[in-house]
């Protein structure tokens, strides 16, 4: 079965043009999330965003249903600016968003209890929005009684229950394991395929490539440090699609080259986003790679061999391609020179090699080194590095970021770290004693 097709459907619905997203630092400095978007959502598609973790998905979103407003460019909805959240266009969350005191049907109702909808008529639709997902039964019962899965159901229940005529999905499925997550998505599909929804348009963020590749007519990919469209590629398998085929693996691994191109070896300043991969996840991956020939592994087998999603695995290949031992072309990673030595190196040289390229490749370790160095006490408060980096990051990323380095750091021994005074120590500072320190 194919996805539905008639000329109406094919109606620009939702348009972003040339939209920016910006946010003001603590320092009435300014970030860039997002930068020169242009993207339609036409009537009868499914449309699907992918990108690495942090690079806007989710601000896209909301910009598109009106819940916040874009900094620059135009948001249109059938022609006309959004302003404010659209009732015409829903929204499912990844974390269900329920009430916990509201009953099933009470939380389904609430969308039309806000549109104005009389009580009757609430009733009667909230009923046939439950019985349509699937929760025929469950109208009476509390959230805190429902599965994960059925909690979603009520999530896409409340999302459907205004007849949207878009709707947007924010990683809808992961919080769900794999089973349940399958067969929501199944039925969505089919609620879609046989038209038994009016929903015209479907746009869905999702960090997995196989979920995508099952239910998206066109997928987009965004990429990172800001946000903008890298790549787009339409999806014409019909449907039911199989994974295993052919043609599935093609356009899986051709994901994952477009999502891996790009410059690996850009010069990155102090507040770069450094990517969240752990030592063992970097070494797990050499491994992997080490055991395939000169010309190296595919991306989407290393990731299954390891049983990594796309947003597990693209922090990992960055780490590695930052510090130097591997390098991604064509959708395939290899190992560098000094990758292998690193592999290869018993425990302390490792830790030694690690910390070189540390402190040659990351310019924020090195940084940090230089600053505790110039201290007469060899240590500084985490709060000097943090206020650095909230020029360019938010304050949640700047913590995550310090924390990568400070692992990185402390696993190389080219810096200590206090958690209790949340203080960066010289590891081994020439001519200061622990007395000198305190
Ligand atoms: N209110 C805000 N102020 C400052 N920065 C923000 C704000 N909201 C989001 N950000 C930053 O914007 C960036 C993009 O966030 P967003 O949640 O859109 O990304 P995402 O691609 O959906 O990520 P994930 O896949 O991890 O959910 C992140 O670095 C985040 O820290």
């Amino acid at each position: 079965m194919s996805a539905p097709s008639d000329a109406t459907r094919r109606d620009a619905l939702l348009e972003l043009r040339q939209v920016a997203k910006r946010y003001t630092t603590p320092d009435q400095g300014s970030i860039s999330i997002l930068e020169g978007i242009d993207l339609t959502l036409h009537a009868g598609e499914i449309v699907a965003i992918l990108g690495r973790s942090g690079c806007g998905k989710s601000t896209l979103l909301r910009i598109l249903c009106g819940l916040i407003p874009a900094s620059a460019g135009a948001v249109l909805y059938r022609g006309q600016p959004v302003t404010r959240p659209e009732p015409r266009i829903s929204m499912v969350f990844q974390t269900f968003g329920l009430f916990p005191w509201l009953t099933v049907l009470e939380n389904v109702a609430l969308g039309l209890e806000a549109q104005g909808v009389a009580a009757a008529e609430r009733h009667k639709r909230a009923l046939a929005a439950i019985d349509m997902i699937g929760l025929d039964g469950f109208e009476s019962a509390y959230p805190k009684e429902l599965s994960g899965g059925m909690r979603q159901r009520v999530g896409f229940a409340r999302a459907l229950v205004v007849a949207p005529d878009v709707l947007l999905m924010d990683e809808a499925f992961s919080a769900l394991d794999v089973p349940t997550s399958e067969t929501l998505r199944n039925d969505l599909l089919d609620l879609w395929l046989e038209r038994r929804i009016p929903t015209r348009a479907i746009l869905m963020v999702s960090h997995s490539i196989e979920e995508v590749l099952m239910i998206a007519d066109r997928i987009v990919i965004l990429d990172a440090n800001p946000g903008r469209l890298k790549a787009e590629l339409a999806v014409t398998l019909r449907h039911p699609r199989d994974p295993v085929t052919p043609a599935f693996r093609a356009l899986t691994e051709r994901i994952y080259t477009l999502m891996s191109s790009g410059p690996t070896t850009r010069s990155i300043g102090i507040g770069h986003r450094l990517p969240g991969s752990g030592v063992q996840q970097m070494v797990g991956l050499l491994d992997e790679i080490a055991a395939h020939d000169d010309q190296g592994a595919e991306l989407a087998a290393a990731a299954n061999a390891l049983e990594l999603e796309v947003d597990e695995l693209f922090p990992i290949v960055e780490g590695l391609e930052l510090f130097g031992f591997a390098q991604v072309s064509a959708g395939l990673i290899s190992i560098t020179a000094h990758g292998r030595a690193f592999l290869e190196a018993d425990i302390l040289q490792r830790k030694e090699i690690f910390a070189e390229h540390l402190v040659r490749n990351v310019p924020l370790a090195a940084h940090i080194c230089r600053v505790i160095d110039e201290r007469p006490q060899h240590c500084a408060p985490e709060s000097r590095f943090l206020r650095e980096l909230e020029d360019t990051l938010s304050s949640d990323e700047a913590e995550r970021v310090l924390s990568v380095v400070i692992d990185w750091g402390r696993y190389a021994e080219v810096f200590a770290y206090d958690f209790d005074r949340g203080e960066f120590v010289a590891e081994d500072p020439a001519g200061v004693t622990p007395a000198d320190s305190e």
